[in-house]
Order: C-alpha cells, then structure tokens, then sequence
C-alpha cells in the first residue's frame, strides 16, 4: 500500500470508532476485509490510527471536523505537512482536499484542546498533578514505549538482552525497576524470541514492575491477588518468590495465567473465590486507567463523570471486601494505574477512616514522565499501639 492509501484506511478505521466500534474490534475488522495488506501496512495503520486517538481533540481542531479524514487531515497539519501532498484521489489515496478544506485556517488553540484532555478532567487533572498537569497531559500524547519484565529468579537483565540480541532485538536496562527493560528495536518478533518463549521474559510496563519491586519483601510470603486479571503482577511477584494465588471476579480474565506461569516454570494458584488470610493481599482495581491512556486512547474520550463515581464505588468495595483476607500482621497493598487523586490518595483516605485500625506506610505516584505508564500504591498495615 502506499503512504497515502494508509491514510485512507486509518480514516475509514478512525470513523468506525468514531461510531462507537472497540478501537481493536475496528483494526481486525479492516485487516479481515483487507487481504491485500501486508503486516506492515498494518502495523503503519494501527500507529495511524492510535496516534490519531492520543490526539483527537487537537488533531480535529486542526483538521476542521471529528472525523476519520478530519484527524488524518489534522494530524497531518500537526507534523507541518501539506495535506494536499497526500489527499490526492490518485490510486487509494483520499480525495482530494475540498475549497473548504483547502482554506481552512484553525482558530486559536485552547489549553485542553491543546492537550488533548476533556474539559471536565481539567479541573482533576490539575489538582491531582500540580505543576506536574501540563508535562503529564503532553506524555499521554505521545507512543508508549515497549517494555519487557526480565524473570530475576532464572536471569539477569545482561543475560536477557544478549538473549533478546540474538534475536535482532535490541533491548536496554530502564531506571524505572531493577527487572525492566526497554525494547528499541523489533518490538514485534518479541513473542517469536527464544527469551519469550523460555519464560525468560514478559511483556510488562516498567511503572507495572515498579510497583511490583516497591512492595514489602516476597520471598516465600502468601499474596493474594485479589484482581488478578491477565496476572501480570500475579507473575510478576510469583518470580520474585511468592506464593500467589490469583482471584478475579471475572474468572475468565484469567483464562491465559496457567500458561503464562508455566512458561515462567512458576505456580499460581488460580482461585475463584477468594478465601483465607495471606501476608500481602494486592489489590490492583479497576479504575480510569488515566495512567495507561498513551496505550488505550479511546478511553480517555469515553470516561464519562458517572463512569468514573462507579469505578471509584467498585474500588471502595474491593477495598472493604480485600481487607478481611489480609493476615493482622500482613499487608495490604491499593493499587491504581490511574493519576486521579480521586481514586488514589482520597480513595486511602476514605478507607482509613472506616478502618481506624489500619494505618498508611507509605504511598507512591509514578506518571509518564519517569517514562512508563501513571501508577498509585499504597501499603497498608495494621496500626501498631
Ligand atoms: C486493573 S485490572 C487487573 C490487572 C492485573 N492485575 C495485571 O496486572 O495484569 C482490574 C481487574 O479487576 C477485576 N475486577 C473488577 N471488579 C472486581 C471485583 N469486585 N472483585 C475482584 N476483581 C474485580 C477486573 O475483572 C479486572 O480484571
């Protein structure tokens, strides 16, 4: 396909989400209709088509209309290109620019639009970040980087980038946690390199990781993970020498985590109610996802107010159920991929004040300028005296 027929595509992509289709639902759709596209056409695509998402606000500001064309059009005028060059109606490529199209001159930028934020996140955004707002808002715009977890119990991160090398991918140590490495080249021949397939390493966000190495010491400890999911930090902390059991309420979430554990050559116990006391119980909550948004896009335009009072409702009753599994001498450890204080640091506080009991250790806030996803933690114990 050429550059311009890519174009296209996103467009006609971007305007089923734009109708409400999943993001991915619209990209295997194109691909299943579109035989004619190799896996690089693809690829181009999908980054077309994500890139448009991160930035949709502005990029339909500059292009003139909140459609697929609009935010191909847009995000052309955001890298300085002339549309015209590529809206050709040659071959597949767009039409051709309208008079209107042509001519249009985009009025001033506000702030928000500017940063590709909704209005009424704003006011959150900036209470939660401080001077940290704009810088935060202007990472959740750009590609996320690739992330890999290198298992410490079977390697080290040198023994696992050699490995990683062999294979054409060149991957470096990142500051963010003793296990992370970021992927520079070939990120899409990791789950064909022999590292992934011997369970060497994982597919992880850094900040992920990080939370993971900031909790109380794992060696030999029950944890329950109370949120399981996938089981990233299931498998996370079963490498690190914990004895985990995996809850979720869906329990088909973690249909994959008995392979995944076995190409770890760990064990998870994978639990559909949760019972006993544990030495950690985790609880990893669904929430906004605020800090996660470089990689899931739609979901920042579609985080309604009301959505966002019942997450923050699930969480308190997580929360409050989670609690009764935790030993009196073990931990408790919140967890939210999210910047919102609302869900973090005034979740905790709430908490507390039903449980006088409890105290807060400590809590930490990762965001994308330390250069992986925003991240919350909180670690909780028992008050002593
Ligand atoms: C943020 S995701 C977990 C991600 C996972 N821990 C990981 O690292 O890959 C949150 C999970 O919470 C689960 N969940 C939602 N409501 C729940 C509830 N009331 N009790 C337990 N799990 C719940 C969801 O099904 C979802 O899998």
């Amino acid at each position: 396909m050429t550059p311009a027929a890519r174009l296209q595509a996103a467009a006609e992509i971007l305007d089923a989400i734009l109708n409400s289709t999943p993001a991915e639902q619209a990209l295997t759709r194109w691909a299943r209709n579109s035989r004619f596209a190799g896996s690089k056409d693809r690829a181009a695509i999908r980054d077309l088509v994500f890139d448009a998402l991160r930035c949709k606000r502005s990029f339909a500001h500059l292009g003139g209309a909140e459609t697929g064309r609009g935010l191909i059009l847009g995000g052309l005028r955001a890298q300085g290109a002339d549309p015209a060059d590529h809206f050709t109606g040659t071959g597949h490529a767009p039409a051709p620019l309208s008079e209107d199209e042509a001519s249009y001159i985009p009025p001033p930028m506000p702030e928000a639009v500017a940063l590709d934020c909704p209005d009424w996140l704003v006011p959150q955004f900036s209470s939660s970040l401080g001077t940290g707002f704009e810088p935060a808002l202007q990472a959740l715009r750009q590609r996320a980087p690739v992330f890999l977890r290198v298992h410490a119990g079977r390697t080290t991160r040198e023994q696992a980038a050699t490995l990683l090398a062999r294979d054409g991918i060149e991957a470096r140590a990142h500051p963010l946690a003793a296990t992370a490495l970021e992927v520079h080249t070939n990120p899409r021949a990791i789950q064909r390199s022999q590292a992934y397939l011997e369970g060497l390493v994982e597919l992880q966000d850094a900040a992920s990781q990080a939370v993971i190495t900031a909790l109380p010491a794992l060696t030999g400890k029950t944890v329950l993970d109370y949120c399981a999911g996938g089981g990233g930090k299931a498998l996370a902390m079963a490498a690190l020498g914990a004895h985990v059991t995996a809850h979720d309420a869906k329990r088909a979430r973690m249909s994959d985590l008995p392979n995944r554990a076995a190409r770890a050559r760990d064990s998870i116990a994978v639990k559909e109610r949760a019972t006993g006391l544990f030495d950690l119980v985790l609880t990893d909550v669904p929430c906004s996802g605020s800090g996660s948004w470089r990689r899931s896009p739609a979901a920042k335009w579609t985080l309604t107010p009301e959505a966002l009072d019942t997450l923050c409702a699930t969480q308190t009753e997580i929360l409050d159920n989670a609690r009764q599994h935790m030993h009196p001498a073990g931990w408790l450890a919140y967890v939210t991929c999210s910047m919102l204080e609302v869900e973090n640091q005034q979740q905790i506080t709430a908490f507390l004040a039903r449980h006088p009991d409890l105290e807060l250790v400590q809590d930490m806030q990762w965001t994308p300028l330390e250069g992986g996803d925003g991240f919350y933690l909180a670690l909780i114990r028992t008050r002593i005296g």
